[in-house]
């Protein structure tokens, strides 16, 4: 009980905390970006009702920005360690029984076999011709299978909650005049900002 409630909290704050970092600074990095998630904002919420999970479906590019945000910036790069049950083979490889195995969740996030100029941010990538967003087999920010991350559902609506009333109340923007940069470091486990700050002006 005591380990379970240690793992909830060792899995559950840095990521969220770290994940949300990135997303500002892509919005301090890319304010055309950001003025089109806060329009969307607008169009649902006129800038003056919190946003709530209801107003998602209505703000795909919003929804979009996140899911690009995630996929370059990922925040578990690499997942846990996982042993073999049994002996197997995985892409002509052969993993015998106990073989402790991890997976580079980013080699697929950064796979050009599944995405277009992987390298290159861009919302836009994530939306069909019907402003619906597309699905895309290669992301998979927290794993995937029986392991995958039990709290995927409630780190989607935390980003999202917060995000959209952060946007909503304050302009993101760079800390001086001089170029933003926005490099990732490992730390741990987790992919963290070299530098992290930046300016959140009230609207
Ligand atoms: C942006 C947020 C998050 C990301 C990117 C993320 C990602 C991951 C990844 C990649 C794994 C490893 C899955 C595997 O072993 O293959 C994992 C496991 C786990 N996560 Fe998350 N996570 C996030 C938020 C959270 C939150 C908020 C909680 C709890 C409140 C949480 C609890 C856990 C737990 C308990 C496991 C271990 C599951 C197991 O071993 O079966 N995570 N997460």
């Amino acid at each position: 009980m005591v380990q379970t409630i240690i793992d909830i909290f060792a899995a559950g704050t840095d990521t969220i905390g770290t994940l949300l970092i990135w997303t500002f600074l892509f919005m301090a990095k890319y304010p055309d970006i950001q003025n089109k998630c806060r329009e969307e904002i607008k169009q649902v919420t006129n800038l003056n009702i919190p946003v709530t999970m209801e107003d998602k479906q209505h703000m795909t590019y919003v929804a979009a920005t996140l899911l690009e945000i995630h996929r370059i910036a990922i925040v578990s790069p690499i997942s846990p360690p996982h042993a073999a049950e049994v002996d197997t083979t995985l892409g002509g490889y052969d993993i015998p029984k106990n073989t402790v195995v991890s997976y580079m969740l980013i080699n697929a996030h950064f796979d050009p076999n599944y995405w277009d100029n992987p390298k290159e941010f861009r919302p836009e990538r994530w939306i069909g011709e019907n402003n619906e967003l597309k699905k895309n087999d290669a992301f998979m920010p927290f794993s995937l299978g029986p392991r995958v991350c039990p709290a995927l559902a409630l780190a989607n609506t935390e980003t999202f909650i917060t995000f959209t009333n952060i946007l909503q109340k304050f302009q993101l923007v760079k800390p001086d005049e001089s170029p933003m940069t926005i490099d990732g470091r490992q730390s741990g486990i987790t992919h963290v900002p070299v530098n992290d700050n930046i300016r959140a002006i009230p609207l």
